[in-house]
């Protein structure tokens, strides 16, 4: 039994506080496939306004927002939608938006930092003149933050010029914001610039936002009312949802604040991390709270012991390859917790116990 735990594995993770607790056992409650469920709406009108968009809609998971969005936006089987390579959409959503959606994907490099070049867009859309062999582009994707890039932000200026494009050619703009809260601290700017050139967004609550379930898909009116419906075609038609809604409410009165702790925590934990022999990571480009680095040949151990190891002494991490391994920091993450951690890391590598590493 390990005297200490320090889940580094997601900011999936977290576990509802007291207040969360509270309001979901006092929740107000009605019948939300009906429409009448008052925390469920309080919610959904709080994500409308903070992201500047005319309607909002919760739904279970953010897997679940981006596929509905994904589908209003591509609702003629054989559209396409132009996605990058290493966007959550395409790599951890099962394929949905194919196999349930008969949407065809079109990838597009994942820069480092998380954006795909402007040019490379617009040469995967398709030419309509080639409709008798090409599918038909309806939608770009893009996602902000980019998790697999390191959590990298992507500008409101560049998400404008892929809007700019998307018009032009005639297509819908989707933005997996899963961590949009995470770049709009870390960029300081408000979630609404960020989100003002997409036709939609997913937003996840239960991520650094720190709610135990639950996205919302923000769009206009008439997004949002198909989205409904195909919400609940999907099974995600809830009831007495507000219990949830409720959880939610508060993590974004409490927990967006944190946020900023959570980037400067990852921080010093990139830069700790890079001083140890058998590493690697670009601390620089650690801009909020994902941190992705190299376990390399010849260090005391693989990736694979090391993460055994560091279970060992209650550090929990996401091993993503063979030779490198995720951590993610959130609000129940404390400083003392990252200094406990590089001293567990500092003494699994080198074989050195660090004093403070409390
Ligand atoms: C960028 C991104 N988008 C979407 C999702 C999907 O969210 P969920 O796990 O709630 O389905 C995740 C991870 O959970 C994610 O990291
Ligand atoms: C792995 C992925 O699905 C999840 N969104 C995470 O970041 O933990």
């Amino acid at each position: 039994m390990v005297a200490r735990t320090v889940d580094l594995r997601s900011d999936t993770v977290t576990k509802p506080t007291a207040a969360m607790r509270a309001a979901m056992a006092n929740a107000e409650v009605d019948d939300d496939v009906l429409g009448y469920d008052p925390s469920a709406l309080r919610l959904e009108t709080e994500m409308a306004k903070v992201t500047g968009k005319e309607a909002a809609l919760f739904v279970p998971s953010g897997t679940m927002g981006n596929l509905i969005s994904v589908l209003v936006h591509c609702n003629i089987r054989g559209s396409e939608v132009i996605l990058g390579n290493n966007s959550h959409i395409h790599i951890y959503e099962n394929g949905g938006i194919s196999t349930i959606g008969g949407v065809h994907p079109r990838t597009v490099k994942n820069n480092d930092d998380g954006t795909m070049d402007i040019d490379l867009i617009e040469a995967a859309i398709r030419d309509p003149r080639g409709e008798i062999v090409y599918p038909t582009t309806r939608l770009i994707c893009l996602e902000n933050t980019q998790a697999n890039c390191g959590g990298r932000c992507l500008s409101a200026e560049y998400t404008d010029k892929v809007g700019e494009l998307a018009k032009k050619h005639g297509l819908k703009l989707h933005i997996d914001g899963a961590r949009i809260f995470n770049a709009s601290i870390a960029l300081g700017v408000p979630v609404h610039r960020l989100l003002q050139a997409a036709d939609s967004a997913s937003v996840c609550l239960s991520k650094g936002l720190g709610a135990p379930v639950g996205s919302v898909i923000v769009g206009s009116k008439s997004f949002i009312a198909r989205a409904r419906i195909l919400r609940k075609t999907l099974g995600g038609g809830m009831r007495q949802v507000g219990i949830l809604c409720a959880a939610a409410l508060v993590a974004l009165r409490e927990n967006v604040p944190k946020l900023e702790d959570d980037h400067k925590k990852a921080k010093m934990l990139a830069e700790g991390l890079n001083q140890i022999k058998g590493l690697r990571l670009n601390a620089a480009a650690v801009e909020t709270n994902i941190i992705f680095f190299k376990v390399l040949e010849g260090a005391k151990l693989t990736a694979e012991k090391l993460c055994k190891n560091l279970e060992q002494h209650g550090i929990l991490v996401m091993q993503e390859s063979p030779t490198s391994i995720r951590v993610v920091i959130h609000h129940q993450i404390s400083e003392s917790d990252v200094q406990y951690t590089l001293s567990c890391f500092k003494q699994a590598l080198t074989g050195v116990k660090e004093e403070n590493g409390n």
